[in-house]
């Protein structure tokens, strides 16, 4: 088994002539939360597209425990271990939270609905999306509708159907967009809970909720990873400072 996560090597990404990502190499250690950070345009999102299997990268290898998976289907990906949360929603509307779950349990049990299905093995499903509900803070909202939950309890519950699917490796897209100042401490506390044991990749603007949460942080400028380090090696590195965090406001541009 692999040290990393992910492991990215010389990643290179172009649309049409434009090379956007430009040889990226970056390590997701096992069991680590890592923040990826850069100005707009870096390529953030070009990079999760990539590793979710959205995007086909133009060369370069993308490991997740050892395995390649660049280019791979995104469903393929994902039962490799890895689910992407967050900017994508998941959801399904109509059905309760508690359905939401089960399917993701489900799916990831590969069940079929069928009268020869084992009883003790739904009573399993039953149990961990009881434990899930838990997990998630959302035990009372069991049997409401998805779509009658508030924002961050729908990213909660985003973030379930991920780890409900199996994951040990997540990717989360901004995962406080859009809260406020109480719903970003409640959601930073949920996902310290949830990423427990599992390995992080996340993109975030908050840099008061990446230098609390971040193991590692990765500074992408331009296509290209300028630094990688714990926050304290980030905030004193020099380049850091004069390509990104040294800009005018780069707390509010971040
Ligand atoms: N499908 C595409 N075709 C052409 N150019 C693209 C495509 N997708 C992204 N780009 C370009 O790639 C660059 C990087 O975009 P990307 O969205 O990955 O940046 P980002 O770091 O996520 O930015 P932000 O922080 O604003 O979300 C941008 O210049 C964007 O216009």
């Amino acid at each position: 088994m692999s040290a990393n996560a992910i492991e990215i090597r010389d990643l290179r990404k172009s649309f049409g002539p434009v090379d956007i990502i430009r040889g990226v190499n970056l390590e997701l250690r096992a069991g680590e939360r890592h923040a990826l950070i850069g100005p707009n345009g870096a390529g953030k999102s070009t990079l999760f597209h990539l590793i979710s299997g959205r995007l086909r990268p133009t060369s370069g290898k993308i490991l997740l425990h050892g395995q390649e998976i660049q280019g791979k289907p995104p469903a393929r990906i994902v039962h490799a271990g890895l689910s992407r949360s967050f900017q994508i929603t998941n959801i399904f509307p109509e059905m309760t939270v508690l359905e939401n779950l089960r399917c993701a349990v489900l799916w990831k049990l590969g069940h079929r609905y069928s009268v020869l299905r084992p009883l003790g093995r739904l009573r399993d499903v039953e149990a961990e999306c009881t434990r899930l509900l838990e997990e998630l803070r959302l035990t009372h909202r069991r049997t409401s509708r998805a779509d009658s939950l508030s924002y961050p309890e729908q990213r909660a519950l985003e973030l379930g159907l991920a780890v409900a699917s199996g994951a040990d490796t997540l990717l989360l897209d901004e995962p406080m967009a859009g809260m406020s100042h109480s719903e970003t401490a409640a959601a930073l506390e949920l996902i310290m809970a949830v990423t427990e044991g599992r390995s992080l990749l996340m993109v975030e603007h908050d840099m008061g909720v990446i230098f609390e949460m971040a193991d590692r942080i990765s500074v992408l400028v331009y296509g290209e990873v300028i630094a990688t380090g714990t926050p304290e090696e980030i905030r004193a590195n020099p380049a850091v400072q004069e390509a990104y965090l040294g800009t005018p406001n780069a707390e509010e541009a971040a």
